[in-house]
């Protein structure tokens, strides 16, 4: 990109026609991608879709074959020294000091960045390893491992963070502290761009999102306009033994209706006509309705639903 396509530096990541081949794999096949200045994007995508490889080329971490890439008017694959510092990387598999304790090691991390020692403990709190802070690596735990390399992305304030599955190995409540933790960089008006495989994660936190399937991002867009566009199906969910499969797959709206263990499952096009019905034959009682979420629209474009 031209410094003058982009005056105001409102672009964060932009990508033309990235690709990537590992021997005949085409690992990424095509990327074109503008992401946005403050924007919280999420790639998402089946084990082995390119997300990682395509998070690597944004972060200078591999050459692509072919397109141009541009990262706060930089091409990362260079690693400018006046860049780096801009960025927060947190990769799957992150190095660390496994001599060291997680302090001291976050004390070297900000130390190669130059940045002052206090940062280390507000970053510590922040992802929730204070009580932590004096135990050697090698005796964290997985999600704790995962919460020293996220504090690492963090700890020099970099402008734009690359997570990759942040929030894998961590447990629910970790996961949910996590959020916030995102929640807050956003409104600090830091720009991120994350990999995960939790669909109701992406869809609570995501400005946006990619679904990349087979090395191309088949769908891009709000999560809210990814659904609207999607099946625009309602589930209801009816107690079996008031509502026999027969009857259901004649009330109006049901496209289909399947049985799950004690509950018939009624997919309808039009949720109030079905429910209304359903309240004249079966009655409301334990009746349940889940709407369509990132995960359905995502299991479609997948292939995998
Ligand atoms: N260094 C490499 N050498 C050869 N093939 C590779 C290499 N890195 C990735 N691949 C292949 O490229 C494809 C994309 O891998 P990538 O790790 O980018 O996918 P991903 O979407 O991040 O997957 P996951 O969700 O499992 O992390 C896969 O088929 C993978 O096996």
């Amino acid at each position: 990109m031209s410094p003058t396509a982009d005056p105001a530096g409102a672009t964060a990541v932009e990508l033309t026609d990235v690709r990537k081949s590992y021997g005949a794999k085409h690992a990424v096949d095509g990327v074109t991608l503008t992401v946005p200045r403050g924007e919280f994007f999420g790639l998402l995508g089946p084990n082995g879709a390119g997300k990682t490889t395509l998070v690597e080329i944004m972060e200078g971490l591999r050459k692509p074959d072919a397109g141009t890439v541009s990262v706060l008017g930089h091409q990362p694959a260079r690693r400018e020294k006046s860049l780096l510092p801009r960025l927060g990387v947190q990769t799957q598999s992150s190095a660390f000091f496994v001599r060291l304790t997680a302090r001291e090691h976050l004390e070297t991390v900000a130390a190669l960045y130059g940045v002052a020692p206090d940062a280390v403990g507000t970053t510590l709190e922040t992802v929730g390893l204070t009580a932590h802070a004096e135990v050697r690596v090698d005796d964290l735990s997985g999600g704790q491992r995962q919460r020293l390399a996220i504090a690492s992305a963090l700890v020099h304030e970099p402008e734009l963070i690359f997570l990759d599955e942040p929030t894998a190995a961590l447990d629910p409540q970790a996961r949910r502290d996590l959020w916030q933790v995102l929640r807050d960089l956003k409104g600090a008006g830091r720009t991120i761009v994350y990999t995960t495989h939790h669909l109701d994660e992406a869809q609570e936190l995501c400005d946006r999102v990619g679904i990349m399937v087979n090395g191309s991002i088949t769908a891009l867009d709000t999560p809210g306009r990814l659904i609207a566009a999607g099946t625009g199906n309602t589930r209801l969910l009816v107690p079996a033994a008031r509502l026999p499969l027969d009857t259901a797959r004649t009330l109006p709206g049901v496209e289909t209706a399947t049985v799950d263990g004690d509950m018939v499952v009624l997919v309808t096009t039009d949720s109030g006509t079905t429910l209304a019905e359903v309240a004249k034959v079966a009655g409301l009682e334990g009746v349940q309705t889940r709407t369509v979420s990132l995960e359905d629209v995502y299991l479609q474009l997948t292939g995998t639903a």
